[in-house]
């Protein structure tokens, strides 16, 4: 059973160190190469890793302080632990292997008591070893702490602590785009070791094994010492012992880095250890103990909820290289999302460009916008994944597997405008910045398995990983300069697409997961704790805030800026379309509005019509054309007409024509004496039926005629005056809208309209004209007969006078002739042609010869049939225009 204690270091397995060391050839472990090892002193790490006792301590420290000088100059890893400041984010002596805190422990003389302090990843500052501790092995080691001991010494130009960049980040990380640099921006004066933490994960033991005592984790010291041969401490930034949960896990070691990826820095978290131990647990984890990947993604979002100045776009890819091939784990080739997986069509190859880096294409990017969302995303490509059984997992994950996370991220525009110009409201503003979150399940490494497949797989498995380490181990000598251009990196396309992140372009953090179960594989775990010690001594970071750039390039992968391109864009077309409907809308409302004007005015000419011709059916009958004497006979224009022509005499004084002058007597109040004296008889169909007996009182119906043709006119004037107003403003409103709109059949059907409406006019006036002189030819012969009556009249009186005074000359003298009948007399006399039907006047009871139509009556037909034709010609109504 693996014991968490707090206890001191044993001084012997202190001195065990894990800097740099020789892989152990039997293991699938990577390991660094020969060449690497011979950079170590192998006579020095045989005298690290031999124990040390408390009689030998000062024997031991002298040995350590030479090795600590052979370090610094042939390990690059041992030589940093020993300028690690004190106040690494790491803990004391760096993040470390056991080199490291041996390296402190075993130099009395200058004692590192390192102040906590923050580091980029590690915000606690982790300090393994708190002050009782360090005073327990200041007294074990026989020196005495004082609070000057625990100034750190000022760290060397060139180190490469853990701890020495702790603090770049932490301090006020300028902005690029700001122009002032952070230290971390600048590579700082302590280097990038702050911007790298290695943890290690213990896993519990399985059914089949218990806590193999040979181990001791000790959690509070982030320490894990192999008791055994070959034992040694292993001083990590984190070891999380069995019962710690992923919370805690992504909590140490990955929620920092997360928010600084949010906030610009590219940022690669990875999960490395032999097969079965937990890699997949910590990285996924499960639904109860969500792990790293479901935290970060949780957190990402949360700090887009907490940062409202800023606007982010997330896209997300997920890829594997199984068998040294890169699959696209989002593909719907790949994966259709129902469990069926086909074969990728495109090869996916890696690429390298300066601006973003190596990067695989072509790639599915999904972009996301809630934790469900992206989660989902990545839950389907965790069904393509390949996995099988090996003997230490019965899921084993087959590929390395990538999830990255592109954030883009700019300051957001107060009011959503486009900032096409880079300008906003007179303030340039920022343009997008862009970071990526790689977070990597690697496959476990293992032994040869005896099935073909796992075999194969295993061989590409354990090649890659041999690869990393490789890279890894020689990541010191390069940054010394030596081999710098020969990093096997493109050696296995898992350090080719790491290459960014190990070259210290990016925050790195690397949980290492092993098993201290007895029947986990001990040089396993070994070589495991090996590879975290390389890595933590040997990777540099010196991740700097991505800048903010202005994206102008319309093909450019920053999608935010695209995307703000193309929303400005839309955002115009939409104005555009806007202003067009609501142009549109009002053109249809001025239309709706005249169709309703031309609606109501052809409404009105209707009911004006029906009013002009019920007022002419009413006019004819009170101007007494059907007249309606006092007897209350009536008959109608048309049976008066007709009867004009109507010579056949009837029986009885109805037989007799009917005349003119009685028609126009009654019309105009004529003497008792000169009314019909048979008041039962039918005068309508009578000899002044025919309506020149009414001519005066035609000209009175024609007057009122002429008065509602009048009033029509005004109105149709009106209404075409409102319709031509209309009509201008809105041909002006559609010239100055469109120009497009002039010309328009819609104009044409206007105008055509308007002509009509003229032509309308003129017909009505030329009818209004011939009324009016036939009014006037009316008028006259009116005038005319009344004067003829009054001639006749006189003449009657006077031949009456003239018959009286002979007959009483007769009566006096009888020898006097006899005189004519006095009709005959009449009849004799000469009568002015026109005034000889006024001669058949009833009352008089004087039979006249009938003269042919006189020319009055003519006049009178035809004055009918032009009244008639008027209104028969009245103006059609015009017709609604219909939309
Ligand atoms: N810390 C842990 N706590 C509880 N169970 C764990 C822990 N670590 C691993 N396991 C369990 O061990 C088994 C193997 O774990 P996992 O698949 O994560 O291993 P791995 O390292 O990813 O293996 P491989 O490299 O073969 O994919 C799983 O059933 C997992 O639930």
């Amino acid at each position: 059973m693996a014991t968490q204690t707090t206890t001191l270091p044993r001084p012997g397995s202190g001195t065990r160190s894990s800097v740099p060391k020789s892989p152990a050839p039997t293991s699938a472990l990577p390991n660094p190469p020969l060449s690497n090892r011979k950079t170590s002193s192998i006579a020095s790490l045989k005298s690290l890793k031999r124990p040390t006792s408390f009689a030998s301590l000062k024997e031991e420290s002298d040995k350590t302080n030479r090795l600590s000088t052979q370090s610094e100059r042939n390990v690059a890893g041992s030589s940093r632990v020993l300028s690690h400041p004190p106040n690494s984010p790491l803990g004391p002596g760096g993040s470390g292997v056991a080199g490291n805190r041996r390296a402190s422990a075993l130099i009395p003389a200058s004692p590192v008591i390192p102040a906590p302090r923050k580091s980029s990843l590690n915000p606690k500052g982790r300090f393994p070893l708190n002050v009782s501790n360090l005073k327990k092995k200041e007294e074990g080691l026989g020196v005495s702490l004082s609070p000057e001991d625990s100034v750190p010494p000022p760290s060397p130009p060139l180190s490469r602590s853990s701890s020495q960049l702790g603090h770049h980040l932490e301090a006020p990380t300028m902005d690029s785009s700001s122009g002032s640099r952070s230290p971390s921006a600048l590579g700082g004066e302590e280097g990038g070791k702050g911007n790298v933490l290695v943890s290690v994960r213990v896993r519990p033991a399985g059914d089949s094994g218990k806590e193999s005592p040979e181990w001791t984790i000790d959690s509070s010291k982030s320490l894990v010492r192999y008791n055994g041969k070959e034992g040694g401490d292993y001083y990590l930034d984190n070891v999380f012992a069995p019962r710690d949960s992923n919370v805690r896990v992504y909590e140490s070691c990955c929620k920092r880095l997360v928010r600084r990826v949010m906030e610009g820095y590219h940022g690669t978290v990875f999960a490395y250890g032999m097969t079965g131990t937990g890699k997949t647990f910590s990285m996924q984890g499960t639904s109860e103990n969500p792990g790293v990947i479901p935290l970060a993604v949780t957190d990402v979002f949360s700090f887009i909820r907490e940062t409202p100045h800023r606007e982010f776009l997330l896209r997300v890819s997920y890829l594997e290289i199984y068998n040294e091939k890169i699959h696209d784990l989002l593909s719907p080739a790949l994966n259709s999302g129902n469990g069926i997986f086909g074969q990728q069509v495109e090869e996916i190859k890696l690429r390298e460009d300066s601006k973003r880096g190596v990067y695989a294409t072509p790639l599915k990017e999904e972009i996301v916008q809630s934790p469900t969302q992206l989660l989902r995303v990545i839950a389907r490509g965790d069904l393509a994944r390949k996995t099988g059984s090996t003997q230490f997992n019965a899921r084993s994950s087959r590929s390395h597997a990538v999830v990255q996370i592109v954030v883009e991220s700019r300051e957001r525009i107060i009011g959503g405008g486009a900032p096409l110009d880079g300008k906003q409201g007179g303030n340039a503003i920022g343009g997008v910045r862009v970071s990526t979150l790689s977070l990597i399940d690697l496959a476990g490494s293992e032994r040869a398995a005896e099935n073909k497949e796992r075999r194969q797989e295993g061989a590409h498995i354990n090649k890659s990983l041999l690869t990393l380490g490789n890279v890894i181990a020689r990541l010191s000598q390069a940054r010394d300069g030596k081999d710098k251009d020969h990093l096997p990196y493109r050696d296995s396309k898992l350090t080719r697409l790491l290459q960014p992140a190990l070259s210290g372009s990016s925050l790195i953090s690397i949980l290492c997961t092993m098993s201290s179960s007895t029947d986990a594989n001990q040089a396993e775990s070994l070589n495991t704790l090996k590879f975290a010690g390389r890595a933590k001594n040997n990777i540099v970071s010196h991740a700097k805030k991505a800048e903010e750039a202005l994206v102008t390039d319309a093909g450019s992968k920053v999608l935010l800026e695209r995307y703000r391109h193309e929303i400005a864009e839309l955002r115009g077309q939409l104005e555009l379309q806007a202003k067009a409907q609501m142009e549109t809308q009002e053109q249809e409302a001025q239309r709706h509005e005249e169709q309703m004007i031309e609606i109501q005015l052809a409404r009105t000419a209707l009911k004006e019509r029906i009013d002009h011709l019920n007022r002419l059916i009413l006019s004819s009958k009170s101007s007494g054309v059907n007249t309606t004497t006092g007897n209350g006979r009536n008959s109608t224009l048309l049976s008066a007409r007709s009867s004009t022509y109507s010579t056949a005499p009837g029986p009885g004084p109805q037989a007799v024509p009917r005349t003119f002058s009685q028609s126009t007597f009654a019309s105009i109040g004529p003497p008792p004496e000169f009314l019909p004296s048979d008041p039962g008889s039918d005068d309508s169909a009578g000899e002044y039926g025919d309506g020149s007996a009414t001519l005066a009182a035609q000209v009175k119906a024609l007057q009122a005629d002429n008065a509602d043709k009048s009033r029509y006119i005004a109105t149709l004037e009106k209404r075409l005056l409102q319709a031509r107003r209309a009509s201008q403003s809105r041909t002006s409103l559609g010239l100055a809208n469109s120009p497009r709109m002039s010309g328009t059949g819609e104009e044409g059907s206007l105008a055509s309209i308007l002509r009509e409406k003229d032509s309308e006019i003129a017909n009505l006036r030329a009818q209004l004209d011939d009324k009016e002189r036939m009014v006037a030819a009316l008028r006259s012969s009116a005038r005319k007969r009344e004067l003829a009556d009054l001639k006749v009249l006189k003449v009657r009186t006077k031949s009456i006078d003239d018959l009286l005074s002979s007959k009483r000359r007769a009566s006096t003298n009888p020898m006097s002739p006899p005189t004519k009948s006095s009709s005959d007399d009449i009849a004799g006399q000469t009568v002015p042609e026109d005034e000889e039907e006024l001669l058949l006047v009833k009352p008089l009871n004087i039979s006249v010869r009938r003269t042919p139509v006189p020319p009055a009556r003519v006049s009178s037909q035809s004055l009918v049939a032009r009244k008639k034709a008027s209104v028969m010609s009245l103006p059609d109504m015009p017709e609604p225009i219909t939309a």
